[in-house]
Order: structure tokens, then C-alpha cells, then sequence
């Protein structure tokens, strides 16, 4: 990240600004703060599924994610879903439906292979909010309190995965609410402080395996920033889809290639009328997907009024505009 903000309105509060921070290969990495300080954030924009309101984030690998809150209600069996995702993830259909079951397997959810995701209790249904991160092996794997709502085996369960992926030189950012989660095997620690990032000391022990693993702003270690390294600094159009639509927690996500969030992987909604609130004071792109009404508040938000099975492709044109358009929320008509 290079001089990284993110506010979430035009003349808003910064959330995170200023922010450089080099993640190296094989770092175990621990996101501390109070609440609301922006540790989602700044897990979102290290994710891909976000993109900074200004500054870079460049040279991010194969990265997989488990948000703070798993959107349970997609129609599909645990296992078809899980499955679903290793193939969007690359993985040959065989392949990604034996890692599935065996990532059920791991997190003691086997029997609940052929659960609908919306029967599964929250805490199955977070086991699989986490093996969908885990089944297509990850470079860089960011956990928003992944942890929360697992079972003791299934926490001990992830915290030897974490250990596995971070072994095979996988980057894995973290944040828990629980201090001594992973302690001990952290590279590093910062906690986000009046919208900037702090290098906190790690008190109990040294870096897992070699040197500095993490370097923010003149702190020296190694850094895969590099030109070999580099990739979009926005991901482009392809990759950008809309995430955890809420009517009050709306973000605008970017999804890197092969990063598959599970928000997602919704059924098309045909027949059904979506409004998009956005904010921004560019003049709208030409020829916008679905030719979507415009509707103007009194108080200056616009809305556009689009058949829902255009709905993601005209976020996507909204997003990837330059300056990108601010989405506000997404609702059902
Ligand atoms: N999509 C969004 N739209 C508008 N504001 C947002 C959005 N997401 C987060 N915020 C705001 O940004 C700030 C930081 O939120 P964030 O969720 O990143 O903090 P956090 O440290 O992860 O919080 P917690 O500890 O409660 O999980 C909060 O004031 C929050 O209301």
C-alpha cells in the first residue's frame, strides 16, 4: 500500500489515510484497534474486494477472504457452494469438489455436505465461510475475525491452517478480537490509530520464520514490490463486483482475479428491479448496462433504477469509472 485512504463519501471523514505498508511472502500478520477504527477497512482494501479513495495497492497475489459477516442465504448445499467456488477459483471440477469435502472434513462440517447454506447454524455456516477461503490455496489469505462463531476444534482447526498457508509462503493478515489469537507466530503487528496504521512490538517472540516479514513506512525488511511483483493498482473492470450490499454497510468492492468472495455467487435475479444509490459528481458514463432511470433526491443523491440482471454489470461500469462512482446502497424495489 502507498499512501492508502479510504473514506466512503465525497467530504466524508477519512477512515485510513496515509497508509504504506509492505507486506512480505510467508508473514503472518495481526490488525489491531478499537472498534470502528477501519481494521475492515484496511482488511477489504488488502483483500481487493475495496479499492483506496486515493494511493495504491499494488502487487497483490492469489488472494482469498473471509469477511466479518458471511452472507448465509445463497441457494446452494454447502458442498455445491464450496465447489462452486473452487471452479470459479481455477480448480477442475473434480478437484474443487474433493477439496471441498475435504475442507468440510477438516472443520468437522462433513455432515453437512448437503445442508442449504441458509439452514446451516451460524457456526457450520461460518466453517464453510472459511473453507471457501482456505480450498484453493491462497498467496495471501485475509481472516476479518474469521474466527468468531467456530467451535474450539474448528478454531484450533484454522489455526493450524493459518500455520500451513503461512509455511507455504502464504501472506496471512488477521484480525481477532481475542489478543492471544496466534500469538506467538505473528511477523508482525499494527494496529490502525486515528486513521493511520502503527507498528506495535511484538513482545513475546521474534519473527516465525526469518527475518522482518512486514515493513511499514522506514521500518526495513524485505518487500515483493517489486516490478516482478506489481500488479493493478486498481483492479479493472473485470474483476469488480458489488459487496455485502446492505442499506447500511455498503462498499464498493474490487475483486482481484482469482480472489472470489463469497458475497457473489448469487443467483442471477431476473425479473426483479434493483435502485442503486450513488454519489458522485462526475457526469454519468455513456450508454450505461441495463439503460437504468435516473431519480433525483431533493437532497442531491441519485438513484438508477435498473433490471436486476444488469445490475452487476452496471456497478461494474459505475466502479471502474474514473473518478469511480461512490455506491451508496443497493435495494430491492
Ligand atoms: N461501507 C461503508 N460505508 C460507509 N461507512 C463505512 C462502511 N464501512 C465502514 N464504514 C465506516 O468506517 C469506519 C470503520 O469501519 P470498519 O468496519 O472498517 O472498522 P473496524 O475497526 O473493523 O470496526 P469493528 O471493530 O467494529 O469491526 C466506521 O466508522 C464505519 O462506520
Amino acid at each position: 500500500m502507498r499512501g492508502v485512504g479510504r473514506r466512503y463519501s465525497i467530504g466524508g471523514p477519512w477512515v485510513l489515510r496515509g497508509i504504506d505498508l509492505d507486506l512480505a511472502e510467508g508473514a503472518l500478520v495481526r490488525v489491531e484497534g478499537a472498534n470502528g477504527t477501519g481494521k475492515s477497512t484496511l482488511l477489504r482494501l488488502l483483500a481487493g474486494i475495496d479499492a483506496p479513495t486515493e494511493g495504491r495497492v499494488t502487487g497483490r497475489p492469489r488472494t482469498a477472504y473471509v469477511p466479518e459477516r458471511f452472507p448465509a442465504a445463497l441457494p446452494f448445499t454447502a458442498l455445491g457452494y464450496l465447489t462452486h467456488l473452487g471452479r470459479v477459483h481455477g480448480l477442475p471440477r473434480r478437484t474443487a469438489k474433493e477439496r471441498a469435502g475435504q475442507w468440510l472434513e477438516r472443520f468437522g462440517a462433513a455432515g453437512h455436505a448437503g445442508t442449504p447454506l441458509a439452514e446451516l447454524s451460524k457456526g457450520t455456516s461460518q466453517k464453510v465461510a472459511v473453507a471457501q477461503a482456505l480450498l484453493a490455496d491462497p498467496a495471501l489469505l485475509v481472516l476479518d475475525e474469521a474466527w468468531t462463531g467456530l467451535d474450539t476444534e474448528a478454531r484450533n482447526e484454522l489455526d493450524r491452517a493459518v500455520h500451513e498457508r503461512v509455511a507455504a509462503g502464504a501472506t496471512v493478515v488477521f484480525v481477532d478480537h481475542d489478543p492471544k489469537r496466534l500469538s506467538g507466530g505473528e511477523d508482525a503487528r499494527y494496529a490502525v490509530v486515528g486513521a493511520g496504521l502503527e507498528r506495535v512490538p511484538l513482545n513475546d517472540v521474534g519473527p516465525s520464520h526469518g527475518g522482518p516479514a512486514c515493513v511499514v513506512s522506514g521500518c526495513v525488511g524485505p518487500s515483493h514490490a517489486s516490478p516482478d511483483h506489481v500488479g493493478p493498482d486498481r483492479v479493472g473492470p473485470d474483476h469488480v463486483v458489488p459487496s455485502h450490499v446492505s442499506p447500511t454497510h455498503v462498499a464498493p468492492a474490487h475483486v482481484a482475479p482469482t480472489h472470489v468472495p463469497p458475497a457473489h455467487v448469487a443467483p442471477p435475479h431476473v425479473g426483479r428491479t434493483l435502485l442503486i444509490d450513488i454519489v458522485g459528481t462526475t457526469p454519468l458514463p455513456a450508454h450505461l448496462p441495463g439503460a437504468p432511470e435516473e431519480l433525483e433526491a431533493p437532497d442531491g443523491t441519485r438513484t438508477l433504477r435498473v433490471a436486476a440482471d444488469h445490475s452487476d454489470d452496471l456497478l461494474r461500469v459505475l466502479l471502474a469509472a474514473r473518478p469511480p462512482w461512490h455506491i451508496q446502497g443497493v435495494r430491492s424495489q
